[in-house]
């Protein structure tokens, strides 16, 4: 159990400024500043291609930078002392397909140093206890991809970075899975959580909307819709990006 709640004076969870990051030949984000504060979901949403993933990774400590700081949990991102404290879950599976979901996990709970205990406690976070012992390749896309979180939420991670988590999967699973997000936001941990699909956008306490690698809004559901005058969180984001074309 994490000990930080939002709004309790602690220092943020991710803390950036600055950010320049050349991928190629392109400039994917441009003197980017911005910061998590501790606890609670944000949600991460952008066109195709404005650098959501690129901007996960920096956080991660797995993308090279060209200029600007990423500070997590008051380290520099990709720090040793991060490994067990943030958890990365990338679009692609991150489980072995000719293992099962159980040895996936004891497998990653060794390399991790967490306690063995911890696989039984994360398979039922995930519900995939009655998937325990099935081959990870067997696994319905749902499944999969909780999988993939549950090996991320090995050793409890006081930050989790999850890239597109519910991409592929039907309106149960997602509201499942949007509520398992919301449980371990109250219990302390901070989610970053990417997504293109708008109606996810209103389950976030605050959003982060980026645009051609720079940030358009930064603020909650409620309030951009607010500032855009409108009604639902598909229309604000149209709006916000309508404007920054214009602008
Ligand atoms: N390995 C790479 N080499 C060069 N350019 C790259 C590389 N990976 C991504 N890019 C470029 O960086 C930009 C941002 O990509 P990124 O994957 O961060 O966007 P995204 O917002 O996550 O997109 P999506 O929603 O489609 O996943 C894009 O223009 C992309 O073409």
């Amino acid at each position: 159990m994490v000990n930080y709640l939002p709004g309790d004076g602690a220092t943020p969870a991710v803390r950036i400024d600055g950010l320049r990051v050349r991928r190629g030949k392109n400039l994917v984000l441009d003197d980017l500043s911005l910061e998590l504060p501790r606890g609670g979901v944000t949600g991460l949403l952008g066109p195709s291609g404005s650098g959501k993933t690129t901007l996960m990774r920096a956080i991660v400590g797995v993308q090279t930078v060209a200029a600007g700081t990423v500070t997590v949990l008051d380290e520099p991102a990709g720090c040793r002392g991060l490994r067990h404290r943030v958890g990365y879950v990338t679009q692609a599976s991150s489980v072995y397909d000719d293992l099962t979901v159980r040895q996936n996990l004891r497998y990653f709970a060794r390399i991790l140093g967490a306690p063995p205990a911890d696989v039984e406690r994360v398979l039922v976070e995930t519900d995939l206890v009655a998937q325990a012992d099935s081959l990870a390749g067997s696994l319905s896309g749902g499944q999969s991809s909780r999988a993939s979180l549950a090996a991320a939420l090995l050793g409890s991670p006081e930050l989790l970075v999850l890239d597109e988590p519910t991409v592929g999967l039907d309106p149960v699973l997602r509201v499942e899975l949007w509520e398992l997000f919301r449980r371990l936001a109250a219990s302390g941990v901070t989610l970053l959580v990417s997504s293109h699909v708008m109606d996810e956008a209103t389950r976030c306490g605050r959003l982060l909307l980026l645009r051609e690698g720079r940030l358009l809004a930064d603020d909650s559901p409620d309030g951009l819709m607010r500032a855009t005058g409108t009604t639902d969180a598909e229309d604000a984001f149209l709006a916000l990006i309508r404007a920054g074309a214009a602008s």
